[in-house]
């Protein structure tokens, strides 16, 4: 994979990787622009001697015939390198897409995955497509006019120099006072565009928010506030909008006036009528000038353009350097042995990067091999944030964390993904066959083996009375599937994977009496010699389990067995009471109230 140097920053760094492609797109760019001035001189010389004229501004003698040929060969070579330019801008634009989304995702694979999911899948998806789709424009349309606006406005200047350089000093004059307008133009664009791109992106956000939430969204909303976030955002967009136009509207209409090709021309038009009448031009040596200026008066416009196309994708060079500067998660390469089963936090801290305050402080504890630890306390307490570190979502401030004896900073990927299992509530499903679903937790399993799973996982027989059975589809991100079949179809993944040690959230949210007791045997069976730590919100499930760990606001309150903490009279004798007192709550509808 390119490596991607933190002192090697912007537009240019990103699109290293098809360099090659870059600069012989600009050569040849190049060469079509200086061969196309050319053309036009020879175009003069041969209507010169087609009728027959002498001028003496021409430092070379050709027969009608040298200059015919070698206008046709000038004017193949021009159209043949303009031609690949494009081609191969092209090309070397689809192989920098194909290798930046490559390596970002790659990327995004290495860093931590608390990352992922706190940037979000908007911000994600913005630069892998349309920070992607940008350079690649740029490369494919910007490099090949890189070349041609550098190149022609100076070969024309030579070329006007040598016929009549007071041609030459009036076209450069016309041009000078549009680049200086051009300038203040251009001066506070900076700001603007910054404001504007923002007021884009907050759009982008609001829509992405907005269909996410689409559900929350119609529940809760009176209609008043659907679109308000919406609304706002088009709102500050079409202020910034406005702002930049008023300010920029009309010099930007004079300079594009003077940047058309019209002024140098009509400059040189008179000027050089002026020059014919009084008899000190020849009419055909006149026709050779404008044919040639023609190249600087269309030179300034491009440019603008380029510098317009430059600066935006700077800006989606940045963002995708952002995310490649992310420090990935570092991994031993060389295959680890762990002693055993056993999972040991030892004074492990722990602060997430967006927050001030500690989410885990000074935690240590040990869990023994194929024995079941349970974590409970209120909620924001830490218990997720312990169950995402063990796979290292995030890597911890100070500490270790050891499973077998061994450091997971010094655990290889694959070991560590081999060694744990994990059912988290928030169950992804693809929009794939069920079949497919679950086999994506062990790809050399059998059919067979699947099946034992769900059997285990108490999802099979629902499976059975689908029609298409475990070919039927899950739906877009599951959506086909309810919460707990959700939840059961995750446990038979787990059962799969046959981890030896599970990491668990226990759901709360499917705990209808019928959907509570298949959950409970899948979990019963998913746990069968592991070694498990599980979230438990259920206190009547861990009651018999070997040690249950209490937190309080990031910090170890408590640890002990279930009857020895209820005699401690602490928080989690507290928690017992609570729970206990919620199992025998009634709702009471207004009729039964006595
Ligand atoms: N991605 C995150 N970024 C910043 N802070 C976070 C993040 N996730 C959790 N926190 C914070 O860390 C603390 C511990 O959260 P955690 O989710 O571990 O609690 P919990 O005990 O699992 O709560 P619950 O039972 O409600 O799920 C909380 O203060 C929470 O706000």
């Amino acid at each position: 994979m390119k490596k991607y140097e933190k002192h090697k920053q912007g537009l240019w760094a990103i699109i290293a990787p098809v360099n090659g492609y870059i600069k012989t797109a600009i050569s040849l760019s190049i060469i079509g622009g200086i061969t196309s001035i050319i053309g036009f001189v020879l175009l003069a010389y041969v209507l010169l001697l087609s009728i027959k004229e002498k001028s003496d501004f021409f430092q070379f003698e050709l027969s009608f015939n040298e200059a015919f040929l070698l206008l046709t060969f000038v004017v193949i070579i021009s159209f043949l390198t303009r031609y690949y330019s494009f081609v191969i801008s092209h090309l070397g634009a689809f192989k920098l897409e194909e290798i930046l989304r490559t390596n970002i995702t790659a990327h995004l694979a290495k860093i931590p995955l608390g990352y992922v999911i706190t940037t979000g899948t908007g911000a994600l998806k913005k630069v892998l497509l349309d920070d992607v789709k940008n350079l690649h424009a740029f490369v494919a349309d910007s490099i090949p006019m890189i070349g041609k606006s550098i190149t022609t406005p100076i070969a024309s200047l030579f070329a006007l120099l040598i016929i009549n350089y007071v041609f030459a000093l009036v076209a450069l004059s016309v041009l000078l006072i549009g680049a200086v307008i051009m300038y203040f133009v251009m001066k506070d664009s900076v700001n603007h565009r910054k404001n504007y791109e923002q007021s884009q992106s907050d759009i982008n956000k609001a829509v992405i928010e907005f269909i996410q939430a689409m559900m929350v969204v119609r529940t809760f909303d009176d209609g008043t506030s659907s679109f308000k976030r919406y609304n706002e955002s088009l709102l500050r967009y079409r202020v910034h909008l406005k702002a930049w136009i008023a300010e920029t509207s009309t010099p930007a209409k004079i300079s594009m006036t003077i940047l058309s090709p019209m002024p140098t021309l009509l400059a040189i038009s008179l000027l050089g009528i002026f020059f014919v009448l009084n008899g000190t031009l020849d009419f055909v040596s006149f026709i050779a000038i404008l044919l040639v200026s023609t190249g600087m008066a269309d030179s300034l416009m491009p440019i603008m353009w380029m510098s317009n196309f430059i600066k935006k994708s700077s800006s989606s060079a940045l963002r995708i350097q952002e995310i490649m500067d992310l420090p990935q998660l570092t991994y031993k390469k060389d295959k680890q042995l762990l002693k055993n089963l056993n999972i040991e936090f030892d004074n492990v801290s722990f602060k997430y990067e967006n927050r001030l305050d500690y989410a885990l402080q000074n935690i240590s504890f040990k869990v023994k091999e194929k024995s079941v630890t349970a974590l409970v306390g209120h909620s924001g307490a830490g218990k997720s944030t312990i169950a995402k570190l063990i796979p290292r979502f995030w890597d911890i401030t100070s500490g270790s964390i050891k499973i077998g004896e061994v450091d997971i900073k010094d655990i290889d990927a694959t070991t560590l993904m081999d060694t744990i299992s994990f059912v988290f509530q928030d169950t992804f499903l693809f929009n794939d066959t069920l079949e497919n679903n679950i086999k994506i937790a062990n790809s050399n399993a059998t059919r067979e083996d699947m099946i034992e799973a769900c059997k285990a996982a108490q999802i099979h027989d629902f499976i059975l009375t689908l029609p298409k059975g475990y070919e039927t589809l899950a739906g877009d991100r599951g959506t086909n599937l309810s919460g707990g079949q959700k939840q059961r179809i995750t446990i038979a993944r787990a059962i799969l994977r046959n981890a030896p040690i599970v990491v668990l959230d226990e759901a709360t949210a499917f705990a209808d009496p019928e959907n509570e007791e298949e959950i409970i045997k899948a979990l019963a069976n998913l746990m069968k010699n592991k070694t498990v730590i599980v979230i438990a919100h259920r206190l009547s499930t861990i009651k018999d389990v070997e040690q249950i760990i209490v937190f309080d606001d990031g910090k170890i309150s408590e640890i002990g067995k279930h009857n020895e903490l209820l005699e401690n009279q602490g928080i989690y004798a507290k928690l017992w009471s609570d729970y206990e007192k919620s199992q025998n709550w009634h709702l009471h509808y207004k009729g039964d109230v006595k």
